[in-house]
């Protein structure tokens, strides 16, 4: 894993940060690091979630989950970080048959409950808390789809979740594969435990891999000039107390898509508190170069270009053509062409003075995966403890859950206020 934050000094951009005030900032990052490193060994709340190289059992998440091995598809029904690790890493090895219902849409979760061969099908329903009002309306939905094609549910369910609560009980009343939710690690924290890896292990996939690139990159320095990770967090949190409010995420490789969703969870949810906190954009090179580009690199000077590219791709050719215009693209790679455009708007930012960060990463595959999920999880605890903040809690997200709790049974304080929003309504 590389992270080259060259094109975001404040000789190349504004906002920038200058190596002087980062070699101030490095020292705030050796504090930080002491603060992580103790929060690590005593595998406090939160930062528990650094341990998850060496205290995620690959063989013992395999095992878990042979009753149920080897299936065509794998459902995962959960959402936010029980649902968006498991689609990342599956995105990221190349597996379409990992599907996930994270949303309440009915056209959505009919549409994917009808086109599914449900007796082909593992459903793993995930959440932390087991109380998660989309997750479990969803696992009934799907429970009644698997009964109304009379394929027996319990022989095809595995349950990821807490000590306790509803799903949990569920899995002791129907004697279902039940695997924990790590001790001390929120959601958006556990894609490299059992939360993310069980849809993976059920495909027949080796997760090894997985945990021996998030292990790279944790053994982490007191310094952001020899961690990658603190290296990004500190520039993050720099270039945002400098203007760029907004980090947009433009990995250049569709398997890498549902990481920028991934990374737009860990940034919102752990450092959007106290007013403070940057606003992540989800992009993707090199197809937001027709879209959002023109924002990037011409609107309000407020928003730092994160590029994550990896460095072996696989090829394509490109066959010749006779037409004069197209001959340039005849005769090269696909592979080529990407990473071509990736350079030529990393330059086209600096050249307006835009600040960006280049991760780079050697391919996507299981090792790369589980390496740079790791560092930006490690960018994103530092970030949390350089902002002072609450990285490891969400209490923002508790008043909108009452008030549906409160819309769709008995109403509350919160549903009670839903219904004295002021209108202005134009037709
Ligand atoms: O795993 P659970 O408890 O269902 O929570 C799902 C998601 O909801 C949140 O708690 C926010 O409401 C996220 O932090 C979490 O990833």
């Amino acid at each position: 894993m590389k992270i080259d934050i060259g094109n975001a000094l404040a000789d190349v951009a504004s906002p920038g940060v200058s190596r002087a005030a980062l070699d101030r900032l490095d020292d705030r990052v050796e504090a930080c690091h002491d603060r992580i490193e103790r929060g690590r060994r005593d595998d406090e709340f939160g930062y528990a979630a650094l341990n998850l190289p060496e205290t995620t059992d690959p063989e013992a998440i395999t095992e878990a989950v042979d009753p149920v091995a080897g299936a065509e598809y794998v459902l995962v029904v959960g959402i936010g970080g029980s649902a968006l690790g498991a689609a990342t890493l599956a995105e990221a090895l190349g597996d379409s048959r990992v599907l996930t219902l994270d949303n309440v849409d009915p056209r959505e979760v009919s549409e994917v409950l009808s086109l599914l061969p449900l007796d082909e099908t593992v459903l793993n329903v995930v959440s932390r808390s087991g109380t998660t009002a989309e997750t479990l309306a969803n696992f009934l939905v799907a429970r009644a789809a698997f009964e109304e094609a009379d394929v027996d549910w319990t022989d095809r369910t595995v349950v990821t979740t807490g000590d306790s609560g509803p799903l949990r009980d569920l899995a002791d009343d129907h004697d279902l594969p039940a695997l924990r939710v790590p001790d001390g690690v929120p959601g958006r924290f556990s894609a490299l435990s059992s939360v993310g890896l069980v849809p993976l292990a059920v495909r027949g996939h080796d997760i090894a891999p997985i945990l021996d690139g998030a292990r790279d990159a944790a053994d982490l320095s007191g310094s952001l000039y020899e961690t990658p990770g603190y290296a990004y967090g500190a520039v993050a949190y720099a270039l945002d107390a400098r203007g760029a409010a907004v980090n947009a995420m433009l990995p250049y490789a569709e398997s890498l898509d549902s990481f920028g969703e991934w990374f737009a969870q860990l940034w919102a949810e752990s450092l959007g508190k106290d007013g403070l906190g940057q606003l992540p954009a989800r992009a993707l090179g090199a197809t937001d170069q027709h879209s959002q580009l023109q924002r990037y690199r011409a609107g309000p000077a407020n928003t730092l270009v994160t590029f994550v590219r990896p460095r072996e791709r696989t090829s394509l050719p490109i066959p010749e053509t006779d037409v004069d215009d197209l001959a340039y693209l005849g005769g090269t790679g696909m592979d080529d062409l990407i990473d071509a455009e990736f350079e030529a708007t990393e330059a086209s930012l600096a050249a307006a003075n835009r600040p960006s960060v280049r991760v780079e990463l050697d391919r996507v595959d299981g090792r790369g995966i589980g390496e740079l999920l790791y560092t930006m999880e490690v960018a994103c605890v530092l970030a949390g403890e350089l902002y002072g903040v609450e990285t490891f809690t969400q209490p923002a997200v508790e008043w909108g859950k009452n008030a549906t709790r409160g819309l769709i049974g008995e109403s509350n304080e919160e549903s009670a206020a839903v219904a004295e929003k002021t209108r202005l309504v134009v037709e």
